[in-house]
């Protein structure tokens, strides 16, 4: 039966590399990853459908994303991100987050760290509880039309109110958009939003990459508490943001439309570590 398994894995994903990788499952706020220690750089980084298998949910491991842990001359260490169509993708905030808890676990930080992602410099810190702040890129460009609100917080990310959030088809709905014309080829992550409080926002996210809704989206969130302030919806520099996952907050400085010192804050949780055949 298990060799019928590994014929039919090695049809659909097309690779055989016969060996065992040792492999960390983390989450944050339920948006989940695998992560490799490639210090060694042993991990055949262009293998798109390599990083698919891995995380796909019936043949793999499963996860939303990929991350690799390796070696950086200047800082603690560098990020490198797939999402689970296997390809390499722009900044992941709950994975940087996760990627901080990792280190730690891999006594390669205590409680601070600096590294770099696909976006450039990150600050982070990390506590007893394992919640992470993670300093994320500053923003200062956001487009603001009637109906809905753009801007790259490492990601891209399309920002809609709605007034029932619980009902919104998130994957169809999500889809429509990031394939419509406004997004061209590169696309968009969708974040569907409704306001609790002056400084708390529910968010649901359709991830580009998944081509599906994640129980929660770093730099969807990060993106929504800006666009929020940028709207005059809220006006506090700390907002609560609700996910399907759990509660992350993010707080800014905020001078003439630009935003700095912005900080995506939530746990990050080691689940498992194993050992799979590839
Ligand atoms: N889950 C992520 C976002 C990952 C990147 C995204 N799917 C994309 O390709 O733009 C997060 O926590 O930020």
């Amino acid at each position: 039966m298990f060799n019928i398994l590994l014929i039919i894995r090695t049809f659909v994903f097309e690779f055989t590399l016969n060996m065992k990788l040792t492999f960390y499952k983390y989450q944050g706020t339920g948006n989940d990853f695998i992560m490799i220690d490639n210090r060694t750089l042993f991990f055949p980084k262009n293998d798109t459908k390599l990083v698919a298998f891995l995380c796909n949910r019936k043949f793999g491991i499963g996860a939303d994303g990929l991350i690799l842990l390796e070696n950086h001359e200047k800082y603690d260490f560098k990020m490198v991100y797939y999402n689970s169509d296997g390809n390499e993708s722009s900044m992941c905030g709950n994975g940087g987050r996760s990627l901080v808890a990792f280190a730690k676990q891999l006594e390669v930080i205590n409680n601070e760290a600096e590294f770099e992602a696909i976006d450039g410099y990150h600050y982070a810190s990390i506590d007893e509880n394992n919640i992470v702040s993670l300093q994320m890129i500053d923003v200062d460009s956001i487009k603001i039309e009637p109906n809905y609100t753009f801007l790259n917080t490492g990601s891209p990310h399309h920002i809609q109110l709605v007034d029932d959030l619980k009902k919104v088809n998130v994957k169809d709905e999500g889809a429509k958009i990031r394939y419509s014309e406004l997004y061209g080829n590169a696309g968009s992550n969708i974040n569907f939003v409704s306001q609790v409080t002056n400084d708390t926002f529910s968010v649901r996210t359709y991830e580009r990459g998944v081509e599906d809704e994640t129980l929660s989206c770093g730099t969807g969130v990060t993106a929504v508490a800006l666009a929020m302030y940028a709207n005059h919806k809220t006006d506090s520099n700390k907002v609560k943001l609700n996910v399907e996952g759990g509660e992350l907050a993010v707080s800014f400085n905020e001078k003439n439309g630009s935003f700095s010192d912005v900080f995506l804050i939530g746990p990050a949780k080691f689940v498992f570590r194993g050992e799979i055949e590839i």
